[in-house]
């Protein structure tokens, strides 16, 4: 019997699925197939009580993914909203919330920056850091996770949200404030994925409501973009957007190049010299094929 279910935990090549009915059931893929992701609908053979074959991939509304020369790692399928956990301290990468940011662009996904530990004298220095990405238009929403969670729940209404993040800074701690009982899930997933091994699951997918989700993925310090083209990047920042045509030569790479709309930008003060710089450099990585 085929029917389709829903991706809700990855570990390798083993999967749990939801059936429509809200059954969970363990899953295997046919072949070496593992390009499968949290999040995904797919069309399933029911084995048994406990078991099933994913057959196919449905057609997905959103890919979030990152990779590098060698491959890709899929993070969440069919998500509407990014959001970029970060926290007062420990200290987060910007460069890291830019590149997410710009696989959210490319993904089709909208994002969300989430500054958790608001609650300690160190947010008003994280503040700060984070008004460039307000400058830039990201929306930015500032949280205690342990005091209240309200706030970040408002924002994930009507939405199948992601989080990531580097480790640390309280992806855990608000999927826990959010859904109390993910702890006791998350605890019966593992356990059905490997039974009882001590391994951490790829991501997983909780339901908040009837329209929203959340997607919890492990944390992460690096984010290679090697599925995007050097040639598409300024269409995913959202300042060097608004200014493509605006070069004398339709191939600029923004440099030397007389004429360069993009140089004009920061010479006006429109465009900052360090997304600039940033530009440049995923320029050189993605043409290089270098390693992140
Ligand atoms: N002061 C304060 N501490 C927090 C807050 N949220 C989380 N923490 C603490 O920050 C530490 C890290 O939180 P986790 O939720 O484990 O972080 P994580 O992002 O899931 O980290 P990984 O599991 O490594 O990916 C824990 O000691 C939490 O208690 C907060 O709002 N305020
Ligand atoms: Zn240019």
């Amino acid at each position: 019997m085929t029917e389709t279910a829903r991706i809700v935990a990855s570990h390798g090549k083993s999967y749990i699925i939801e059936c429509a009915g809200g059954k969970r059931l363990r899953a295997s893929t046919r072949g070496k197939k593992t390009d499968y992701s949290c999040g995904d609908l797919v069309d399933i053979q029911i084995l048994n009580d406990e078991q099933a074959v994913i057959e196919r991939v449905l057609e997905r509304k959103t890919l979030l993914y990152r990779s590098d020369a060698w491959k890709s790692k899929l993070i969440a399928a069919n998500v509407t909203q990014l959001i970029i956990v970060v926290a007062s301290e420990p200290s987060f990468s910007t460069e890291l919330i830019s590149r997410c940011a710009i696989a959210a662009e490319a993904g089709g996904i909208q994002t969300l920056i989430c500054l958790n530990k608001c609650d300690l004298p160190s947010a008003t220095a994280a503040k700060e850091r984070l008004q460039y990405f307000v400058n830039l238009g990201y929306k930015l929403i500032e949280i205690s996770a342990l005091e209240n969670i309200a706030p970040l729940r408002d924002s994930l209404a009507g939405h199948i949200s992601v989080l990531v993040g580097q480790s640390g800074m309280g992806k855990s701690t608000i999927t826990n404030a959010l859904l109390p009982d993910a702890n006791a899930r998350v605890n019966e997933i593992s356990v059905a994925l490997d039974s009882g091994k001590h391994t951490t699951t790829n991501a997983t997918f909780y339901h908040l409501d009837t329209e929203s989700a959340l997607i919890d993925s492990p944390g992460l310090q690096s984010f290679g973009l090697a599925h995007i083209t050097a040639q598409d990047l300024p269409a995913y920042f959202p300042e060097l957007k608004e200014r493509i045509g605006t070069c004398r030569f339709h191939n600029c790479r923004h440099r030397q190049e007389p004429a360069c709309g993009m140089r004009a930008g920061v010479e006006e003060g429109t465009i900052s010299p360090q997304r600039l710089a940033l530009l440049h450099r995923l320029q050189d990585e993605l043409s290089s094929g270098s390693r992140y």
